[in-house]
């Protein structure tokens, strides 16, 4: 183990999520050290592993029986040698600050591959919106932001949606602020389109992870269309993923939630698709309710924790995991690689072990990390925030257009970091490296502070 990692661990006992991005980073970015003095000599992935500021804070909110409830919030603002902090808000059981850590610091990486001026933050609360009423949603974001507010700003931190946190939440946190503070600014992003959002912000990680596919397949000749895709999760990235792939003629076959997932053998048409969004984001039910809606589809229950996911079992082409971190490990890898997964883009944060992605990388299978695959999301909230300094707005062609740009460029940086330093075809050193420069570059010019 690096002296280096030894220390992270040390310094944030029983954070294996963090450990986890961390040892990524510190493996990938040694031969940038070693050509770069000066990295190691003002410490800079040392400075980088530690937040610059963790708020950790107690939300009091009452459920509809009168009942008073209490959760814990969290914004960890890690970086902001290249602009303001931005990131998602999660709510989740499962949040404590070793997720936030391991998010805000991958997040720092894939703000600064983006081309935007941002830097990286993340945040939210063990809240778990499951099963919670319209009112008591509404009342606990408003406890949230209430002291989020006195943290975050336009020109100093602007958070967003992540797992548990969509539109919906997004306008009750807005709301909350605007009250407290009496100003109109984008201090997050992700807002509906009529009060400040960007069209396509909702679309853009899913359909950028798509583009970023593309890019990776027209490298070898090849291209989305025919290609047999499974997709995991149902939220937000994998229903505009499985929209996206639908646009490019492939055909995705799968979907998921944490009860287990379901299949469909003659693929998810946007019809049915429909029908998940419907599902998800409105009458917010569970995804065995698809297969009892349509008759080619089978639901398999997963029980968590898994030894591994049948999902990851089904011959395919490509793979995109869209639901959480770790959902792939080292069996599921072994799967895939067995049944000729072809490429495999990472939608969520994380969401193979490293033991999967050296498994995938040995076996020549054409792999993206979700800091540049995902980046389509942020990078569409740093155009809202450009719409929200001019106080204009672009049309949907507009910022697709700009989407689609940046994600070939994230293609274009890693594939020439990597190849700079002998990983030819290699994505996550590429993205790792590029990320890392940039940051490691500002934090030098602005000194040791
Ligand atoms: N929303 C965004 O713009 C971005 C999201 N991401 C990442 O994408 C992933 C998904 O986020 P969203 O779609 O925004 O959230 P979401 O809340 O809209 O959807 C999350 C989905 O994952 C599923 N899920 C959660 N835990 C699971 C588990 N243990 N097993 C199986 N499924 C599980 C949920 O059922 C849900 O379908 C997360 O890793 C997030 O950090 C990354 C970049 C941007
Ligand atoms: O749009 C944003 O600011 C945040 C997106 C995000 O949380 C992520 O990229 O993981």
């Amino acid at each position: 183990m690096s002296d280096l990692l030894s220390i992270v661990k040390e310094r944030n006992p029983g954070e294996p999520e963090f450990h986890q991005a961390a040892e990524e980073i510190i493996d990938s970015i040694k031969p940038v050290l070693d050509k770069n003095p000066k990295y190691r000599k003002y410490k800079i992935l040392e400075r980088m592993l530690e937040p610059e500021r963790l708020i950790s804070f107690r939300v009091t909110w009452m459920d509809d029986k009168g009942e008073i409830q209490v959760n814990k919030g969290y914004r960890v603002q890690m970086n902001s040698a290249i602009g303001p902090y931005k990131g998602g808000l999660r709510f989740h059981p499962s949040v404590y600050p070793g997720i936030l850590k391991f998010l805000a610091f991958e997040q720092v990486f894939k703000n600064a591959l983006t081309g935007i001026p941002m830097g990286g933050g993340k945040g939210g609360s063990d809240f778990d919106p499951k099963g919670k009423s319209e009112n008591e949603v509404m009342r606990f974001c408003q406890s949230f932001f209430t002291e989020m507010t006195k943290h975050v700003g336009h020109r100093t931190d602007v958070p967003a949606g992540d797992i548990g946190v969509g539109g919906r939440e997004i306008g009750y946190m807005f709301g909350t602020y605007k009250k407290l503070q009496n100003e109109f600014t984008g201090v997050l992003t992700g807002k509906g389109v009529g009060w400040g959002g960007s069209l396509m912000r909702t679309e853009a990680t899913g359909y950028g992870l798509v583009y970023f596919a593309e890019n990776m397949l027209h490298r070898r000749n090849d291209s989305m269309k025919g290609k047999v895709c499974l997709v995991s999760g149902s939220g937000n990235v994998a229903q505009h993923a499985i929209e996206k792939i639908l646009h490019m003629g492939g055909r995705p076959i799968t979907a998921s939630d944490s009860s287990g997932f379901i299949y469909d053998e003659e693929g998810i048409t946007p019809e049915k698709l429909e029908f998940i969004k419907d599902l998800k984001n409105n009458r917010r039910g569970r995804i065995h309710e698809y297969a009892d809606k349509y008759k080619s589809a089978r639901f398999t229950e997963v029980q968590q924790p898994a030894a591994f996911d049948p999902m990851w079992d089904i011959k395919a082409d490509c793979a995109f995991p869209c639901a959480t971190q770790n959902e792939i490990n080292g069996k599921d890898a072994e799967n895939l690689v067995k049944n000729g997964i072809k490429l495999i883009g990472e939608g969520a944060n994380m969401p193979l072990t490293i033991e999967a992605i050296n498994t995938v990388i040995d076996n020549g299978v054409m792999y993206s990390p979700g800091k540049a695959s995902n980046a389509g999301g942020v990078a569409t909230s740093g155009i809202e925030m450009m719409q929200n300094y001019l106080g204009s707005y672009w049309s949907a062609e507009e910022v697709d257009k700009r989407l689609q740009h940046i994600m070939k460029e994230i293609h274009d940086t890693c594939l020439i970091a990597a190849r700079q330093y002998g990983f030819e075809g290699n994505y996550m050193v590429g993205a790792n490296i590029a990320g890392f420069t940039k940051v490691a570059d500002a934090m030098i010019a602005q000194g040791i502070i």
